[in-house]
C-alpha cells in the first residue's frame, strides 16, 4: 500500500515540516521541478509526498484522501466536526505556535470573563437593538466554545476573510475570534483577551486520516515512531 503523506507547500510551517521529516530520516526530495507539488521519501518507496497547502490539507485529511498530513491543530478542529474520531493526532511539532481567542475591545473596562461577556451578550438587544457581533472566520471553533461550552447563545457571526481584528473599529463586528502569536496585532487595534478567552493553544501537527487499512501496517507505525524520535 502506498501512504501519501502532504505537507505544507508554502505559508509559515513549509520549511519546518520539511525540517522535521529530514530530521527523522526521511529526506524529502521534489519528483520533477523544484515546483513540483509531488515528492518522494530518500530509501522508501511506498511513500509519496503531496504539497498543498495548510488548509488544503485539513481538508484532505478530513475525506480520507491523504494519509498523514503536517496542519495546524486550529484548522483541523475548525475544518472537521468530530476531529477526533476521523483523525489521530500524531505528535505535535513544536513549530507554528498560535492561540485562538476572544479579543474584545480595551475600552470595555467591566469585561474580562466569558461570564462578563454573557452578561453583555444578554443585556445587547436591549441595549442596542440587535445582536453581539463576532467577527471571526473560525465559525465551528466561535459556536463550540461560547454555545457548547459557555452557554451564551445570543450572539451573531459574521464572516471575516481577513484583517479580522478591524472589525470592532469599522463597526462591522463587536469583538472578534482569532489568531495571536505575539500579540502584537490585538495590541495595534486596541483589543484584549478574555483572561479566560482561550478557545485553543494550537502548533503544526502530524496528523493520520484514521483508516482500517491502516492497522497493523508496519510503515505507518514507522512513520510515526520516526517523527516523534526527531522530537525527542
Ligand atoms: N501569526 C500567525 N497567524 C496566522 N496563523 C498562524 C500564525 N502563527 C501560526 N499560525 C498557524 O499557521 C497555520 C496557517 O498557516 P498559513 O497561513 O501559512 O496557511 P494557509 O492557511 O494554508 O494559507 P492560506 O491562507 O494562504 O491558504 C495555522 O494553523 C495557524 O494556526
Ligand atoms: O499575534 P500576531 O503575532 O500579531 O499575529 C496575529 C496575526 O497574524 C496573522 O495574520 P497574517 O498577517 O500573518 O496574515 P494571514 O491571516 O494571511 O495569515 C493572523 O491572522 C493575525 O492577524
Amino acid at each position: 500500500m502506498t501512504i501519501t503523506i502532504a505537507l505544507p507547500s508554502k505559508g509559515r510551517m513549509k520549511d519546518d515540516a520539511s525540517a522535521i521529516f529530514e530530521k527523522a530520516g526521511m529526506k524529502i526530495v521534489a519528483v520533477g521541478n523544484e515546483r513540483s507539488y509531488r515528492g518522494r521519501v530518500e530509501g522508501l518507496d511506498d511513500v509519496e509526498i503531496a504539497f498543498l497547502s495548510a488548509s488544503e490539507i485539513s481538508r484532505e485529511i478530513g475525506n480520507g484522501s491523504i494519509d498523514f498530513g503536517v496542519t495546524g491543530e486550529d484548522l483541523i478542529r475548525e475544518g472537521l466536526a468530530e476531529a477526533d474520531a476521523r483523525v489521530e493526532f500524531c505528535a505535535r511539532l513544536g513549530f507554528g505556535h498560535a492561540d485562538v481567542v476572544v479579543a474584545v475591545p480595551e475600552i470595555w473596562l467591566d469585561v474580562d470573563t466569558m461570564a462578563d461577556l454573557g452578561d453583555v451578550a444578554a443585556d445587547f438587544r436591549a441595549r442596542h437593538g440587535r445582536r453581539l457581533a463576532i467577527a471571526t472566520k473560525y465559525w465551528r471553533l466561535t459556536q463550540q466554545f461560547f454555545s457548547a461550552k459557555h452557554g451564551i447563545q445570543l450572539y451573531r457571526i459574521v464572516e471575516s476573510l481577513g484583517a479580522t481584528e478591524g472589525a470592532p473599529a469599522s463597526g462591522s463586528a463587536d469583538i472578534i475570534v482569532d489568531i495571536t502569536s505575539t500579540g502584537s496585532t490585538l495590541k495595534a487595534n486596541h483589543l484584549k483577551i478574555l483572561s479566560d478567552g482561550i478557545i485553543l493553544k494550537s502548533e503544526a501537527c502530524l496528523v493520520r486520516a484514521r483508516k482500517a487499512e491502516h492497522e497493523g501496517d508496519a510503515l505507518v507505525a514507522r512513520i510515526i515512531e520516526a517523527v516523534n524520535g526527531a522530537l525527542a
